[in-house]
């Protein structure tokens, strides 16, 4: 299996993201990272542990990462996630204390100890704690098999026109990580946009039957009038667990070779990544990718067959 560390900010869709993790056999989730986002870093990380009860998996560790970017203030996303950050549902009190050891530390630990090429690094909030570990050790650069981000977009943006809402909210990180050398799958808008929440997934879902689904519903019960109101979209697009559908199954995920970078100074285009497009630019050798088309009804296939395996 993908043997991963999920760094995220739960989130409605990054708590499917670890339910969509902790459900299929194709990935080992070794450990959960957190990082102020969408919500404070103390509100995430109580998210994150709650997730952990819901799904019974206490033993997934749950470290503390950066409460707020490298340079920028904090901005969380409370239109779209609520004041604790997972409205909608009720979160259980953890029954298992944080780890000790900060998120930047358990990311450069877990990496060192393994062989080469065996962990991937998926990144579901800002990139401030992947950004600090490949500072603190430069060797993780070349031992990491594969950097997973939900962030960006080629064509498409949310907190802007062209950017997208982890990358904006800490855009130096993002540049770090981008430009660090490692293999970097971007998983944007350009394909979450095509992942979305229906009617017909959530009956799918309901007809489980289980707390968990149960559970699935009051996240995306929530998460859908967020959208509705905020965003303007009528289902809404479940972002975080892209990154872990690709893992899973690639033909999930269709992806293009392409250059990357990530616009720190810009006024109008803070935060924008910006992909070369241009013929020729998929070289061989280009070490990030985009991802650009959805297997939808495969994606949610994935989704619900962990959410039954989980219940
Ligand atoms: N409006 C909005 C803001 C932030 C997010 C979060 N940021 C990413 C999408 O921009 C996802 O990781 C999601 O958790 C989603 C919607
Ligand atoms: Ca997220």
């Amino acid at each position: 299996p993908r043997r991963i560390i999920l760094d995220c900010d739960p989130g409605h869709d990054d708590a499917v993201a670890i339910m969509l993790a902790l459900g299929s056999s194709a990935v080992e989730l070794l450990g959960v990272t957190t990082v102020g986002g969408n919500q404070t870093v103390d509100k995430i990380t109580r998210n994150a542990q709650s997730v952990l009860e819901v799904c019974r998996r206490q033993d997934v560790p749950v470290h503390r990462g950066s409460a707020r970017p490298l340079l920028r203030e904090v901005h969380v996303a409370g239109d779209i996630h609520g004041e604790s950050g997972l409205d909608g549902v009720e979160l259980p009190a953890p029954t298992v204390p944080v780890a000790a050891q900060r998120a930047v530390e358990f990311i450069v630990e877990t990496v060192m100890a393994a062989e080469p090429g065996e962990i991937t690094l998926v990144g579901t909030g800002p990139l401030t704690n992947l950004a600090l570990a490949a500072r603190l050790e430069p060797a993780i650069v070349e031992r990491v098999r594969e950097v997973v981000i939900m962030g960006g977009g080629y064509h498409e943006g949310n907190m802007t026109p062209v950017a997208e809402f982890n990358i904006w909210a800490d855009p130096e990180a993002a540049a770090i990580v981008v430009d660090a050398g490692w293999e970097l799958t971007m998983v944007g808008l350009d394909l979450t946009h095509q992942a979305l929440a229906t009617a017909e997934v959530e009956q799918e879902i309901s007809a489980l039957g289980t707390d968990l689904a149960e559970f699935f519903l009051g996240l995306m019960g929530f998460f859908r009038r967020a959208y509705q109101e905020n965003q303007g979209f009528d289902d809404p697009p479940v972002h975080d667990p892209c990154t872990i559908a690709y893992l899973i199954d690639p033909d999930v995920v269709r992806t293009r070779r392409a250059p990357l970078r990530v616009e720190t100074r810009g006024d109008l285009t803070r935060g924008m990544t910006v992909a070369d497009l241009r013929p020729g630019t998929d070289a061989e050798d280009c070490r990030t990718q985009i991802a650009t088309e959805l297997d939808a009804p495969g994606f949610w296939r994935l989704v619900v067959d962990a959410v039954r395996v989980l219940g």
